[in-house]
């Protein structure tokens, strides 16, 4: 497709949306604008837009499609200032919000004017944030949830799935309250929790000196979403408050509860809240890619030698496999530790464990 994309908010969504497009379609026009203006020169240099522009209402004007990618509270002060904005004939607009009942209350006054609004969410992202962190594949295999407004029509529809068609994503189209009811259960409370974790564990490291060094491990793992943006996480909290009450609500009776069978010291209740937990999860599909990304794990029993993170990488670079995350866990003391390696996707992790047995001897190890 040909014409101008607008983006505004240029960090880890906006520029691998941008990636996407350009890829898919090389003529088109991908102009950013970003309060931050670091960010925004950041973006230019790395090649990840055209052009930036210094002010929303610039670029607006001669936009084909714009794309809203700025923390959810700021889309809806966007969506007004676009509401009094000279836009182009048959401008689509979208977000990537990760909350949609409000967003989808303030796009009304842009349908009432006959100007197309589609909610946009791509469920699948990073705790990391800023432009930086953009790739191209984020998106690939994950589900892309919209919620068309009544402005919309299926012509808009088709025409915003093609420009987003270089995401590889599944699109998805939902209610607003389906959506937040949603994400609210398997995004955003997990994102309370996983706070709430680390929260007890800052806590009990005053009185526990060795709790820093043994939540090196699988405490870290479970937490990792903790470590995403405060600002994000604060406003879709606010946003999607009355699901998230509700939720915690249920979620404090069932904390009584196991306060309770811990009490009575009821052993058939406790296994079956922790096998009836096994058998929900292990019954979850492993393949596709779900609200919070998964991240596939190698295992590798290494020797205590310097240097020996490096030897392991450059074999994967020479094969031009690419890891997300790369740690050791300290599980014992009298040992240097495994090295733990978690790539995007499975295939990444498959053609990992072909390279590493063919150049060394360690043992590896899958969860
Ligand atoms: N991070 C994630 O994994 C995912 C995030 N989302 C949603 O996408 C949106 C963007 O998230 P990220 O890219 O992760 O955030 P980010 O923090 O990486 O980027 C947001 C950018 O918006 C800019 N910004 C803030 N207010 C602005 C304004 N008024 N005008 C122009 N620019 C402004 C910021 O300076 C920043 O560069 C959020 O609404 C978030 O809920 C959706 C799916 C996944
Ligand atoms: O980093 C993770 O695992 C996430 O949870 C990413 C994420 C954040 C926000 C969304 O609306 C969707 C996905």
């Amino acid at each position: 497709m040909e014409g101008n994309v607008l983006i505004v908010g240029m960090g880890l969504i906006g520029g691998s949306l941008a990636l996407c497009i350009k890829e898919e379609h090389p003529h088109a026009s991908i102009i950013g604008y970003d309060v931050n203006h670091k960010e925004l020169r950041l973006a230019n240099t790395l090649g990840v837009i055209d052009e930036m522009v210094q002010s929303l209402e610039q670029g607006a004007e001669k936009a084909d499609l714009i794309i809203i990618s700025t923390p959810v509270t700021q889309t809806e002060k966007i969506m007004k200032i676009l509401h009094n904005t000279d836009l182009k004939q048959g401008v689509i607009i979208t977000d990537t919000g990760s909350t949609k009942g409000q967003i989808m209350k303030a796009a009304r006054p842009l349908s009432e004017k006959g100007i197309t609004f589609i909610g946009g969410h791509p469920m699948a992202g990073s705790h990391k944030s800023g432009v930086s962190a953009s790739k191209k594949i984020l998106f690939e295999n994950a589900f892309y949830m919209f919620t068309p407004s009544d402005s919309a029509g299926e012509r808009e529809m088709k025409s915003l799935e093609s420009w987003l068609s270089g995401t590889r994503a599944k699109f998805l189209i939902v209610p607003p309250k389906e959506h937040d009811e949603l994400t609210g259960m398997i995004s955003h409370f997990p994102h309370i929790i996983a706070a709430s974790l680390v929260h007890q564990a800052k806590d009990s490291s005053e009185e526990h000196p060795y709790l820093r060094r043994l939540a090196a491990g699988g405490f870290r793992d479970i937490t990792r979403i903790a470590s995403s943006n405060p600002v994000m996480w604060k406003d879709i909290t606010l946003q999607n408050s009355q699901v998230l009450k509700d939720i915690l609500e249920k979620w404090k009776i069932e904390m009584e509860e196991v306060i309770h069978m811990i009490e009575e010291r009821d052993a058939e209740k406790l296994f079956h809240y922790f096998n009836e937990a096994k058998v929900f999860r292990d019954e979850l599909p492993v393949l596709s890619k779900g609200a919070i990304p998964a991240f596939y794990d190698l295992y590798i029993d290494v020797p205590d030698y310097p240097g020996i993170i490096s030897e392991v990488t450059a074999y994967l670079a020479e094969e031009k496999i690419s890891l997300t995350n790369i740690r050791i866990l300290e599980t014992r003391e009298d040992i240097y530790g495994v090295l733990v390696i978690s790539f995007q996707t499975i295939e990444d992790r498959e053609r990992a464990v072909v390279c590493l047995k063919e150049k060394t001897a360690y043992d590896l190890f899958i969860d």
